[in-house]
C-alpha cells in the first residue's frame, strides 16, 4: 500500500543544496548541522502492506513526526520517494493530492480540539464537512462512528461533559467517520492516562480485527509498540534502527540502543507462542505401534508426546504412563492409549495466557494452526527463559 523509498528531510536549508552536502558527506547528520540545517530523517525505506497496523517508534526528535507529515506532504521530502498505491506522492497534482489528503488519508493527533459549543455528534461529523458530504448523511456516520468507539450514547452531549479520555475517542470517532484507507495516528494516546490509555488501545485492536484498516501509529512508548503494532520501526536520529515484529525486535535487538528500549518491555505480553515456539523432542503417528513409540519415548527426558495424523494434526497426547501400560497389555494400537484433553494455543497468543494453560502436563502446551496442525511446543523452561528479563551482564 505505502512505500517509502530512501526518504529524507532536511530543515533549515534549500533542498538542492541539502541534496549536494548529503551526496557527498561522510557523515551526513554531521555536514547538515555544520552547513546550518537539521537531518530530521534520513534514508528511511519501508514498505506498509494493506490491513497492517505499522507502528514508528523512537524517543522525541527521533524524526517520527517529519516521516508521517511526509506521507501526505504535509511536509516535503528532500529526497527520496513514497508510493500509495503505486503512485509517487511527490507527482501527485494539487487535485489527486486533495483527494488523498480529503478521501483516502485521516489524521489523529494527540492534541486535537473540540469545538466546544458543538455536540459531540457534530464534532465526530466535522470531518465529512470539510468534505463536502450532505448533513443528514454527516449525522449518520458520525453517529455510527460514535458508536464504534464505544460513545453512541453521547451524540447530543458537549465536549465538556466527557472526560479526556472519551474525548480523545470522538478524536477517532471524527477520522473513522470519515471511513478512510489508511489512519494516521501520531501518538493519539499519549496524553492520556495509563488506564484510559490501555482502554484505547484495546478498543483499537478490536477495531481494527473488524475492520483492517492500513494504520501508521506513532509512538514513543516501546509498550504500546508492542501491543498494537504487527511491524515497529524504531527510528533514532531519524534513521532506521531496526524494522520487525514486536517479538523479533525483543529476541534480537539489533543494537545496545534497542536492547536498552526493550528491557522495561513486559514481556509475557509483548512475547507470543510463536516466537518461543521450538520442534518437540518426539511425535508419533497413530499408525505407529505403542511398544516402538515407548521404546523411543524412553530414550528422551519427555514423559509424553503428541500424536499426528498422516497430515501432522495433532488427535491426542500419549503419556509415558499410557504407553507402558498399553505395552504391558499387550495393546499395540496408540489409538487406544491417546488422550484427546490438552491444552493448545495459537502463534499469536502471549506468554502471559500460555502461563495460565501450562500445568503439570506431560507435554509441552501445543502451538497449532487453524486446521490443528503441530507447529511447535512451548517448554515451561523456554517460557521463563523468555520472559525473565536479562540483567547487566548476562
Ligand atoms: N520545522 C522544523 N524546522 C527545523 N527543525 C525541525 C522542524 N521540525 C522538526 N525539526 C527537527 O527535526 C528532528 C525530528 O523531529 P520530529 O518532530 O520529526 O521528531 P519526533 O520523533 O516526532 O519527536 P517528538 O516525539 O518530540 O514529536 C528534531 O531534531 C527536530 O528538532
Amino acid at each position: 500500500m505505502f512505500q517509502a523509498r530512501n526518504v529524507t528531510k532536511v530543515f533549515g536549508l534549500p533542498a538542492g543544496r541539502a541534496r549536494e552536502i548529503l551526496d557527498e558527506a561522510e557523515d551526513r547528520s554531521r555536514a547538515i548541522t555544520a552547513a546550518g540545517g537539521v537531518l530530521a530523517v534520513d534514508d528511511v525505506s519501508f514498505d506498509v502492506a494493506q490491513g497492517e497496523l505499522f507502528v514508528i517508534m523512537g524517543l522525541s526528535g527521533s524524526g517520527k513526526s517529519t516521516l508521517i507529515r511526509m506521507v501526505n506532504r504535509l511536509v516535503e521530502p528532500t529526497a527520496g520517494q513514497i508510493y500509495y498505491d503505486g503512485t509517487d506522492i511527490a507527482a501527485m497534482g494539487e487535485a489527486q493530492l486533495r483527494e488523498l489528503r480529503n478521501k483516502r488519508l485521516s489524521m489523529v493527533f494527540q492534541h486535537f480540539a473540540l469545538f466546544p459549543h458543538r455536540t459531540i455528534r457534530d464534532n465526530a461529523a466535522y470531518g465529512l464537512k470539510t468534505r463536502g458530504v450532505p448533513r443528514h448523511e454527516r449525522l449518520e456516520r458520525a453517529d455510527q462512528a460514535l458508536h464504534q468507539v464505544g460513545l453512541g450514547q453521547w451524540g447530543d452531549a458537549y465536549p465538556e461533559e466527557l472526560s479526556g479520555g472519551m474525548q480523545q475517542r470522538v478524536g477517532l470517532a471524527r477520522a473513522l467517520a470519515t471511513d478512510p484507507e489508511v489512519l494516521i495516528m501520531d501518538e493519539p494516546f499519549s496524553a492520556l492516562d495509563p488506564l484510559n490509555r490501555r482502554a484505547m488501545q484495546e478498543q483499537l485492536l478490536e477495531l481494527q480485527s473488524t475492520f483492517r484498516k492500513t494504520i501508521l501509529f506513532v509512538t514513543h512508548d516501546l509498550n504500546e509498540a508492542m501491543r498494537l503494532g504487527d511491524r515497529i520501526m524504531v527510528l533514532r536520529g531519524g534513521t532506521v534502527v531496526q524494522l520487525g515484529t514486536g517479538p523479533q525486535i525483543i529476541a534480537q535487538p539489533a543494537d545496545e540502543y534497542v536492547h536498552d528500549f526493550v528491557s522495561d518491555v513486559d514481556r509475557s505480553r509483548a512475547l507470543t507462542a510463536g516466537s518461543i515456539m521450538t520442534e518437540p523432542w518426539l511425535t508419533a503417528t497413530v499408525d505407529d505401534d505403542a511398544a516402538s513409540v515407548l521404546e523411543k519415548l524412553d530414550r528422551t527426558p519427555a514423559k509424553g508426546l503428541y500424536i499426528l495424523d498422516q497430515d501432522h494434526r495433532v488427535v491426542g497426547v500419549a503419556s509415558g504412563e499410557a504407553l507402558s501400560r498399553a505395552a504391558a497389555d499387550g495393546e499395540r494400537d496408540l489409538r487406544r492409549c491417546l488422550d484427546t484433553d490438552y491444552a493448545w494455543v495459537a502463534e499469536g497468543t502471549s506468554l502471559a495466557r500460555c502461563c495460565h494453560l501450562t500445568g503439570g502436563d506431560v507435554v509441552p502446551l501445543a502451538v497449532l494452526d487453524a486446521d490443528k496442525h503441530l507447529l511447535g511446543v512451548v517448554p515451561k523452561t523456554e517460557m521463563l527463559r523468555a520472559i525473565a528479563t536479562q540483567e547487566e551482564g548476562d
